[in-house]
């Protein structure tokens, strides 16, 4: 199952809390040339309407998780997973596997169409589902204040702070993905430009 065997590229695994600015290095990462792979997109794919997943979801939870369009209702599905860790994992039951082999064939492409690509994983969950670890050459954690994380994620998603609590309680402690990290990256009152320089200079270490 690795995506290690036979590869000669260097895969990066991206992870870090709710709002802590995963999708922003993923950025930086891509226009420095690598391939990204973004689980939460993957998930978002497979709970669009028609998505692959949504007869299963709509099957286990009912109508009510299955918006007007035929999408997962979101929000409708965060009260529930965030309040309910055994909600959370029927869930993760059914996106997990989905997620996982879509990223192989992702991967797969990638490389295909470029074999020497750096590829970047951006996986929220890195550190909570112990099957990534073997599967990335290097982590890559993206750390700042909890304060931080929730003004951010409050601006962004426009969601009360209990919304966004809800979300780290179930979530790794900073402390437990930095003991996870090969490289870290502090993403705090910094400018745009700062972190690109942070970005690039990892990157070039790395590659
Ligand atoms: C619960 C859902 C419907 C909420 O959707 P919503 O549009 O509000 O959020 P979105 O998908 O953009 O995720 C935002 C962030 O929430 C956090 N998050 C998402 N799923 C989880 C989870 N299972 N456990 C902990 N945190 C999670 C991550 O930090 C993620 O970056 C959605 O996140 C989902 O389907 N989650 C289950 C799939 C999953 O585990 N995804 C993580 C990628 S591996
Ligand atoms: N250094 C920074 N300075 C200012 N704003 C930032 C910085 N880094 C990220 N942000 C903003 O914070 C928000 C969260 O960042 P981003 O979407 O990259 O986080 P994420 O970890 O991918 O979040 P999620 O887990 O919710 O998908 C975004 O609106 C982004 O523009």
């Amino acid at each position: 199952m690795g995506l290690k065997q036979g590869a000669t590229r260097l895969r990066i695994g991206l992870t870090g809390g709710i709002g802590s600015g995963k999708s922003t290095i993923a950025r930086c990462l891509q226009e420095l040339g690598a391939a990204v792979i973004d689980t939460d997109a993957i998930a978002r794919s497979l709970t669009a309407p028609q998505g692959a997943a949504m007869q299963t979801i709509s099957a286990q939870f009912g109508a009510q998780a299955v918006a007007p369009d035929g999408a997962l209702n979101r929000d409708w599905m965060r009260g529930q997973v965030f309040a309910n860790p055994e909600i959370k994992q029927q869930l993760e039951r059914i996106l997990h596997p989905m997620i996982g082999a879509q990223t192989e064939a992702l991967a797969a492409a990638a490389t295909t169409a470029n074999p020497h690509t750096t590829l970047v994983f951006d996986v929220p969950l890195l550190v909570e589902s112990g099957r990534w670890r073997q599967r990335v050459d290097r982590v890559l954690v993206v750390d700042c204040e909890e304060e931080t994380q929730i003004q951010r994620v409050m601006r962004r998603n426009g969601w009360p702070r209990e919304a966004v609590l809800a979300v780290l309680s179930q979530q790794a402690s900073r402390q437990a993905r930095r003991a996870c990290a090969d490289g870290v990256i502090f993403n705090e009152q910094l400018e745009l430009t700062a972190l690109q320089a942070q970005v690039l200079s990892l990157f070039r270490r790395w590659t």
